[in-house]
């Protein structure tokens, strides 16, 4: 028996950090929404009581250090599942680049395993698993368009944002997520509206929505990759209404409305660029399988 599960990227519209917490972690406000640039993960039930991982990207771990191993390894423990599976990944979203792509496929993962292994659990029930491999894999089960707080765990859903093309540009670096909120200084940092983000969602507001976007983690990464900031101003020079870094970097995404306006950005940056892409926001939640 196998099973096809669609495993989409996040962007941060917004991304702010309150204070650093005494277990180590951030605490965060984050508005999250999934993207169409999605990995596949295929399923496959094996009678024999193992996990195989297989993915044919050499940026991507085949063993137990991959999160999407480390979500069946959770459920099978958890639930005493005595089957195994075969997980093959094919990737599509770019590797350490902020955005999720590893937590995307845990939460394929534990959505896909949930059936094929006909657990039963609720979206909550997974969720909540989620937040042991990784803050980003709660928002991931759910996807859609979410207000996200404590360490990326807490999860709100909120209604799809106003429609709009996102252009994404990866340069050829990848970020070491705990090293950038390592080198985050919370001192006089200048913290994003993230009520004004969410009131500008839910009002439909394109041109407010487009006002709010804001992500403290930019500093860091702008002073370990000046590129980063080239890839910005390209993509503003180029037309976009807003461009903000998502999460830890190092992509960058850029909004608009018009379709020509969405090709100029897309065709001005490919070249320039590692990896680009013109999709669409995939709006509110609803059921990713
Ligand atoms: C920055 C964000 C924004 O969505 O995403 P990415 O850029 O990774 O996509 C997230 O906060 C990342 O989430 P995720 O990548 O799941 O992080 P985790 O695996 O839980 O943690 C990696 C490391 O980042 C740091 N970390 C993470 C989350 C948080 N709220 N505070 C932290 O300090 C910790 O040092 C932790 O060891
Ligand atoms: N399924 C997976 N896909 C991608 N990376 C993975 C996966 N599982 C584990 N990783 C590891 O997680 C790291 C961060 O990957 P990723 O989730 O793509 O980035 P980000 O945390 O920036 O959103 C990678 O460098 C990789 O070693």
């Amino acid at each position: 028996m196998k099973l096809l599960v669609k495993a989409p990227a996040k962007i941060n519209l917004s991304l702010d950090v309150l204070y650093k917490r005494p277990d180590g972690f951030h605490e965060v406000e984050m508005i999250m929404t999934t993207i169409d640039l999605a990995d596949r993960v295929e399923l496959t039930l094996l009678e024999q009581d193992k996990i195989h991982i297989l993915s044919h990207n050499r940026y991507v771990p085949d063993d137990q250090r991959n999160l999407a191993f480390q979500a069946a390894q959770l459920l099978k423990d958890r639930y005493q599942v005595k089957k195994g599976v075969q997980i093959t990944i094919e990737k599509t979203i770019p590797v350490a680049a902020g955005l999720a792509g590893g937590s995307s496929d845990a939460a394929a993962t534990l959505r896909g395993l949930n059936k094929l292994w006909r657990l039963g659990l609720t979206l909550d029930e997974l969720a909540e698993i989620g937040s042991e491999i990784g803050s980003d894999v709660s928002f991931c089960v759910y996807g859609g368009t979410a207000l996200a707080k404590g360490r990326g765990e807490m999860i709100t859903d909120l209604p799809a944002p106003p429609t709009c093309w996102v252009i994404l540009a990866k340069p050829f670096i990848g970020v070491s997520t705990a090293e950038v909120y390592r080198r985050l200084d919370l001192n006089g940092m200048k913290h994003p509206e993230i009520d004004e983000m969410v009131k500008a969602i839910k009002n439909n507001d394109y041109q407010s929505v487009c006002e709010n976007v804001g992500n403290v983690l930019e500093d860091v990464t702008l002073k370990l990759h000046p590129e980063v900031a080239q890839i910005k101003e390209q993509m503003k020079r180029f037309g976009a209404d807003a461009v903000l870094m998502s999460g830890s970097g190092p992509t960058v995404f850029g909004i608009v409305q018009h379709d020509s306006r969405m090709h100029r950005i897309y065709n001005g940056l490919r070249g320039f660029c590692d990896q680009v892409f013109a999709v669409r926001m995939l709006g509110e939640r609803h059921s990713l399988d």
